[in-house]
């Protein structure tokens, strides 16, 4: 679940008052996400998500996040639009939190996604690349090579708990990223969380892209393995090389990749494999017992990252992939 704060119906409309978005006539929170509190609101107007940012979020990030979505609608990309306030602030406070309206996107997002999903993935995630140019605000990539060190120093004494000699390997996966990493490749706004449950359908359709929470400046090859990671392996664990394929030719025929971004896909799978193993593992020892949100697998990760430590070319993610020249 994800409802960390509660708010009472009168303050909600002391809120709402502030926004030309009608009357309200229910509300009800959202028990899905783990990062903030989300509430669906309907109201004599458009239905509407008001999201509470909890502490993980920094506030001086919220003009970022926010102005990025507005920029990114703006050129056209399916993604929630943040709505001013009756003085032009996008951003307010309920329940001592910074708090916004959001509208409302249609759609769903699939438990089961296949091939043909991964193609309109790849496709939006470019186009998302493209659209994201020219946005003026900037943040680094909080959770890049410094902030996994970070995220592993206060892990690592603990990590053998959770499977024996996991110390020794991640400390070692670490110094290869760091000594590996590409430096030049071509860089933009990423999404940078870009997984199943961001992603919403109508039908076979794609109808939009939310939670862009994690969205930051990096490489945007890296965006497109996060994806590789969190789309085209099976619950078994194993890789489908077409859904991989599908992927990665959504995203070229919008926006090819270069033989640079190409050739660096390996490693930079590596690393957003070890980004989300490192955030869960965290979670996974320090979230108490009866907490109510539900962890997620590191392991999945570790297996993901073990996989990619083998693939010596980007053949072996999509055998008929077309890069620029
Ligand atoms: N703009 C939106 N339109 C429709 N549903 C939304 C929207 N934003 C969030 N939601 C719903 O809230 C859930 C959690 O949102 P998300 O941004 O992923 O939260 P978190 O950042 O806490 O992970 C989503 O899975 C979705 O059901
Ligand atoms: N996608 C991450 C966790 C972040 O969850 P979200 O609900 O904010 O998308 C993971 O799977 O580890």
């Amino acid at each position: 679940m994800a409802v960390y704060t509660d708010i009472t119906e009168t303050d909600l409309k002391h809120f709402l008052a502030q926004y030309d978005v009608g009357e309200l006539t229910s509300y009800k929170g959202i028990a899905e996400g783990v990062e903030n509190t989300n509430f669906l609101l309907h109201t004599t107007k458009d239905p509407l998500i008001l999201t509470l940012y909890e502490k993980r979020v920094e506030k001086s990030d919220l003009p970022f996040f926010l102005g990025l979505m507005q920029h990114l609608s703006e050129r056209g990309l399916s993604c929630p639009l943040p709505l001013p306030r009756w003085d032009g602030e996008l951003l307010g406070e309920l329940s001592d939190r910074p708090a916004a309206l959001i509208s409302f996107l249609e759609g769903m997002w699939l438990r089961k996604p296949e091939a043909k999903h991964c193609r309109e993935v790849g496709k939006a995630l470019a186009g998302m690349h493209i659209a994201g140019e020219g946005f003026e605000i900037k943040r680094p990539n909080a959770l890049s090579l410094e902030g996994w060190k970070v995220l592993w120093e206060k892990s690592a004494e603990r990590a053998d708990e959770v499977e024996t000699g996991l110390e020794q390997e991640i400390t070692a996966e670490l110094a290869f990223l760091e000594a590996h990493w590409p430096k030049n490749l071509p860089a933009g706004v990423i999404h940078a969380d870009l997984f199943q449950d961001n992603v919403f359908f109508l039908g076979d359709g794609l109808s939009g892209l939310i939670d862009f929470y994690f969205a930051c400046n990096d490489l945007l090859a890296y965006d497109v393995s996060i994806c590789l990671n969190a789309w085209c392996f099976e619950k078994d664990g194993s890789y489908n090389v077409t859904k991989g394929s599908a992927l990665l030719e959504g995203y070229c025929s919008v926006r090819p990749l270069s033989a640079e971004e190409r050739d660096a896909l390996p490693v930079l799978s590596r690393g957003s494999a070890l980004r989300f193993f490192l955030t869960r593992l965290y979670d996974w020892l320090t979230t108490p017992e009866g907490a109510l949100v539900v962890k997620k697998d590191p392991l999945e990760y570790l297996r993901k990252l073990r996989f990619h430590r083998h693939i010596s070319s980007v053949a072996e993610y999509a055998p008929a992939i077309e890069v620029a020249s």
